[in-house]
């Protein structure tokens, strides 16, 4: 444990925004998240009404919003009972969520009565949302009604308000006064005439047509059509599909603002959660569809941790390191100002060997960056490495008349080795991680030395290494490093958790780097400059970084 004051997670390492370069989470960010609006029943086993409705949002990329027009008392095989609450009460709820949120698509599914139908068509009327959908739920697969012959009448009043009506073919045959169309081209010619008669588009439904395609059709009213092929999927987990499927419409359109696009999204997210429904083990009937399969499937089902945890995480688990590098006599005499010139030349020597190399694995993450942010940055880095960094080493050698350029010693050669494998390997956020210490270790040192932190005498200007020290409290290095930290956290909560464990070894390893390279024995002074504070057989880096990490 040192004892010298430390500055606790110091601003400049803080990473509590996503970095200041273009990354899928910024995109993320600045894009507008729509809240859709599902004024449906419940079903209470979860495959259809609003509680598919609100999966269906979810996983859509929408946020779900839901107003209940009936109980239902239903399970995979069928339902029991339907229980339609007072209408006031509809209304109220539709009154509280549009008096306080923005409502960007409406789902509108089963209605029950006549009056539900008539209370939402007035609240349509009079609240105008851009996109409604309206599947025109009458009758559920199990053959169950789920709306009364009078509200049959009033729902064709409503089509009017509606941007897009999704019946099945029992559905559409109503609304059309024929009978259930028994083949495809049939099913078009209904949906067209629905259309042509109520100037709102139609999505035509093949799922209940017999045979092994299960094809739909999105007709506008001036009969333009694009269909939508798929063969059927050979599952009995098609319970809630057409729930699913409009308010995923409604989300996608709230997204994309285009309907065909729309259609075509919703459809291959319908027909990959169709395919995994046989995963769920819900009922003994017709079962859900798994709303969530492909989104767990690619992200999985843990919270992965925050690029602003895992920056603190990593800067903690170097705390020994540090601890060890404060403690270092080479570092203490830095601080006050009597480690011998020798030591310190040499010092600089080396740190200008390892500079010339470090620049060229900033310049490999600059080869490797995934977007042309990290890019800049990386390559103005390396340029500044060698531009600024390593000029003012070599005018401060010239002065001293010693060599700018002396072969690497075994510390040197170690570290380098370490950071050329990571450029080797060719992971772009293993170098990142391997070059990150260097900033971080320099700029926190060279902080809590201009803070005091080391005594007083490394704020004095007559400190025979003040130039130096000022270099490394530069705000503008201390800028760099904020960026870079930023970049190393973003990256790592993007890895996979493999790539995640590569990228902290290496951070680790560079950390030990740091530690070893400020304890090399240095110049004339070696012995004296380089030995432990309170031990005396520290000379090797290695043993160095033993005592660090134990
Ligand atoms: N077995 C299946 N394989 C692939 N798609 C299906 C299957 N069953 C239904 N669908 C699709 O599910 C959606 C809902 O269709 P449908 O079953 O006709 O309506 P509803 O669920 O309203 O009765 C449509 O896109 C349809 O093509
Ligand atoms: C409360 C509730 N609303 C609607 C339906 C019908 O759902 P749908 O998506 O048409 O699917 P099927 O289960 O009928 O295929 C429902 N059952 N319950």
């Amino acid at each position: 444990m040192s004892a010298l004051p430390r500055l606790e997670r110091p601003g400049y390492l803080r990473v509590d925004e996503p970095a200041a370069t273009g990354s899928v989470a910024a995109d993320r960010i600045r894009r507008r998240i729509p809240n859709i609006l599902s004024i449906a029943g419940s079903d209470p086993s979860g495959g259809a009404g609003i509680q598919a409705d609100l999966k269906s949002i979810a996983a859509n990329g929408g946020y779900g919003m839901a107003a209940i027009t009936a109980l239902t008392a239903q399970n995979t095989r069928g339902v029991r009972a339907v229980h339609v609450p007072p209408v006031a009460f509809l209304t109220e709820q539709l009154d509280a969520i549009a008096d306080d949120a923005r409502v960007d698509a409406v789902k509108l599914g089963m209605l029950g009565s006549a009056e539900v139908v008539a209370a939402v068509g007035d609240w349509l009327v009079g609240t105008r949302p851009a996109v409604v959908v309206l599947d025109p739920v009458m009758i559920a697969t199990s053959g169950d009604r789920l709306l009364d012959a009078d509200a049959e009448r009033a729902l064709r009043d409503l089509l009017p308000l509606a941007d897009l009506v999704t019946p099945n073919l029992a559905e559409l045959a109503v609304l059309v006064g024929e009978p259930v169309a028994d083949d495809w081209a049939a099913a078009l010619a209904q949906g067209r005439a629905l259309a042509a008669a109520t100037g709102v588009r139609v999505l035509v439904k093949g799922g209940h047509l017999a045979g092994p395609e299960t094809p739909d059709a999105l007709v506008e009213a001036d009969d333009t059509t694009v269909g939508f092929d798929g063969a059927r999927i050979a599952t009995t987990n098609t319970h809630g599909t057409g729930c699913s499927l409009s308010s995923a419409i409604a989300t996608r359109r709230a997204v994309t603002g285009d309907w065909s696009v729309a259609v075509g999204e919703a459809r291959a997210w319908l027909r990959e959660s169709i395919a995994a429904g046989s995963e769920l083990e819900v009922g003994g009937g017709n079962g859900p569809i798994h709303h969530f399969a492909g989104v767990w499937a690619r992200g999985g089902t843990t919270t992965p941790p925050t690029p602003a945890d895992l920056a603190a995480e990593w800067w903690e688990e170097t705390a020994g390191i540090r601890s060890a590098i404060d403690d270092l006599p080479f570092v203490r005499r830095l601080a006050d100002g009597s480690l011998p010139r020798d030591a310190f030349l040499d010092y600089l020597g080396q740190d200008a060997v390892y500079l010339r190399d470090y620049a060229r694995v900033l310049a490999a993450a600059s080869r490797l960056a995934p977007d042309a942010d990290a890019q800049r940055f990386w390559a103005g880095s390396a340029a500044g490495a060698l531009a600024e960094e390593l000029a003012s080493h070599e005018r401060l050698l010239a002065g001293a008349a010693a060599t700018a350029h002396p072969e690497p010693d075994a510390t040197t050669t170690a570290y380098l080795d370490h950071l050329l494998a990571a450029v080797a390997r060719g992971e772009y956020g293993v170098v990142v991680a391997a070059l990150l210490p260097c900033f971080q270790l320099y700029v926190d040192l060279g902080m809590r030395l201009a803070a005091g932190g080391f005594g007083a005498a490394a704020r004095r200007p007559e400190h025979p290494y003040a130039p130096w020290l000022a270099s490394y409290a530069d705000p503008g290095f201390a800028e760099s490093t904020r960026i870079a930290t930023g970049i190393l956290a973003t990256t790592a909560a993007a890895a996979t958790p493999a790539l995640r464990e590569r990228m902290r070894r290496a951070y680790r390893v560079s950390a030990e780097h740091e530690l070893a390279f400020f304890g090399a024995p240095r110049g004339g002074s070696a012995a004296e400059a380089a030995a432990p504070h309170d031990a005396d057989g520290a000379r090797n880096p290695a043993t160095v970084v033993a005592t660090a990490t134990a």
